[in-house]
């Protein structure tokens, strides 16, 4: 019998379901398993196996989370999935796999809710995600300057210092979000001793634990690391909520606040919302309000240190004597370096997070049964030829435009027709944008005014093996500026 059982499961995985169309190309199981047997990251990954199936067919089946899905990069499929929402339906991991420690982390929150409930979550934090103050971020852009300089102490400023850039971003972003968003302050930036970042650490570590992250199922099992995983999770949102109720909720003048997060607190005290409701939101603004902006920072100041004697040279040059937010935001080479960053590396590569309510045509002819998750491919669709010509996969900021009204007319254009999906599109479209943009604005051209950087001689060119999109524990050379 435990035989028959192994062949069945074995089958599951190796075979889509009977009824999944045959007219798209099955992405081999095996391929999600690669990066982890052989030295290759996602973006090598994509180009061995899922380059040519996708712009051929626009998409494919394949194999994630315990189960069988079909992903999507097309424009005009892709349009039609983030239209189409009601049959596409957003499904997240607290409906796909609700006992997993990621759902637990999760929970219902504003990304992965559906109709009323969506909607209802989108109208409390719109207004805290697009209007929001810029102070802390250039208070910490120049704090992140202040601890780089920490490494030139007892050296010639002439010298170079080598900085690991992951954790120290992580701890800029986390720091932005939680005084622009949440109304308190992480702080990691300025204490020694964080336990709440401490905490956070320790359980992304079993969050993206990425056996569990192919295999959710097997959160089923009484296994005891995996319980302390949920017990800890669980500790974790509560003390989160619990710093955000001492800053909001006990400041005297809270009902003046307008953080995302007083919002959301007035709408439980008006029972708008439940206490699980507003601790799910606040957590998944934190999660998208500081990995999101991590990625992509990590991601640009890589490409400027590869880009060292043209394109860093060149936006600092353009920087050099603007901090205006504004002004920023108009500047023609540092918008198109960070749209083309974007394009290039989407921090968030493959979601699948959509389930058929019914079975339906997805493009002109592929039948797809009730109950399949579909989901798309970012870097798929950034990189596809048939939108971005034979130098898709090129950095060349230029493609852009040349003034910032034809750059912003072009990036506008180019998220509309579903070419470029990096913050998804449409009624869905990300509420972050805004502020991960300015973030990423005056993070950079705090940086470059201070200093030079290159890459380390000796760090491997590559990026994460799977999951969120950014180059693996980038390092990098800083030399102060000459200018
Ligand atoms: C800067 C880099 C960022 C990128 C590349 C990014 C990307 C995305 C993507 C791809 C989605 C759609 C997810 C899906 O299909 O399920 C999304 C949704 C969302 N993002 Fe971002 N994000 C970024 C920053 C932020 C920030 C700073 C916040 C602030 C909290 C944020 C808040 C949200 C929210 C609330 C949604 C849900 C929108 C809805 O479904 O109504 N994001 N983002």
């Amino acid at each position: 019998m435990p035989l028959v059982l192994v062949g069945y499961i074995i089958y599951r995985i190796v075979f889509p379901p009977w009824n999944f169309p045959k007219n798209i190309p099955t992405i081999p199981f095996y391929i999600i398993f690669l990066p982890s047997i052989l030295n290759i990251d996602q973006t090598e990954l994509y180009h061995l196996y899922l380059r040519e199936p996708l712009e051929k067919h626009g998409a494919a089946k394949i194999f994630f989370g315990s189960r069988w899905n079909i992903i999507v990069t097309k424009p005009n499929i892709l349009a039609q999935i983030f239209k189409d929402e009601d049959v596409f339906a957003k499904s997240g991991n607290q409906k796909k796999i609700p006992h997993s420690v990621i759902a637990a982390y999760t929970g219902d929150n504003i990304i992965s809710a559906h109709g009323q409930v969506w909607k209802l979550y989108r109208s409390i934090v719109t207004n805290g995600l697009q209007h929001f103050d810029e102070s802390p971020i250039f208070k910490n852009a120049a704090l992140l300057g202040n601890i780089i300089n920490k490494n030139f102490e007892d050296k010639d400023p002439k010298e170079e210092v080598t900085i690991s850039i992951t954790g120290l971003v992580q701890r800029l972003c986390l720091d932005n979000i939680s005084q622009v968003v949440l109304g308190f302050n992480f702080a990691t930036l300025t204490s020694e001793k964080c336990p709440l970042h401490d905490h956070l650490m320790h359980i992304k570590k079993q969050i993206f634990h990425p056996f569990f992250l192919t295999f959710p199922i097997f959160d089923h099992l009484p296994i005891p690391a995996r319980k302390r995983g949920f017990k800890d999770v669980e500790q974790f949102r509560k003390q989160l909520v619990q710093h955000v109720d001492d800053q909001l909720v006990k400041n005297y003048k809270f009902e003046q606040t307008t953080f995302a997060a007083s919002d959301l607190i007035r709408a439980y005290n008006k029972d708008e919302i439940s206490r699980k409701q507003l601790t799910d939101n606040i957590v998944i603004l934190l999660v998208a309000g500081h990995e999101n902006p991590q990625l992509l920072l990590t991601t640009s100041l890589y490409l400027l240190a590869k880009y060292f004697q043209t394109w860093q040279k060149i936006i600092r040059e353009e920087v050099m004597n603007v901090s205006d937010s504004k002004k920023l935001s108009e500047l023609p080479l540092l918008n198109s370096f960070l749209y083309e960053t974007l394009r290039l590396y989407p921090p968030l590569n493959t979601i699948i997070n959509r389930c058929t309510t019914k079975t339906c045509l997805l493009g002109a002819d592929i039948v797809i049964p009730k109950g399949t998750y579909v989901g798309y491919n970012n870097f798929g669709t950034n990189h596809d030829r048939s939108s971005w010509g034979a130098n898709a996969d090129n950095f060349q900021p230029k493609r852009w435009g040349d003034d910032i009204g034809t750059i912003v007319k072009n990036w506008k254009h180019a998220k509309n027709a579903c070419k470029i999906s990096s913050f998804h599109g449409g009624r869905r479209a990300c509420l972050g944008q805004k502020l991960g943009l300015t973030e990423m604005r005056i993070t950079i051209a705090e940086i470059l005014r201070r200093y030079e950087w290159t890459l380390t001689p000796g760090w491997e060119e590559k990026m994460t093996p799977a999951g969120p999109l950014a180059p693996l524990d980038l390092k990098l050379n800083f030399r102060k500026t000459s200018i």
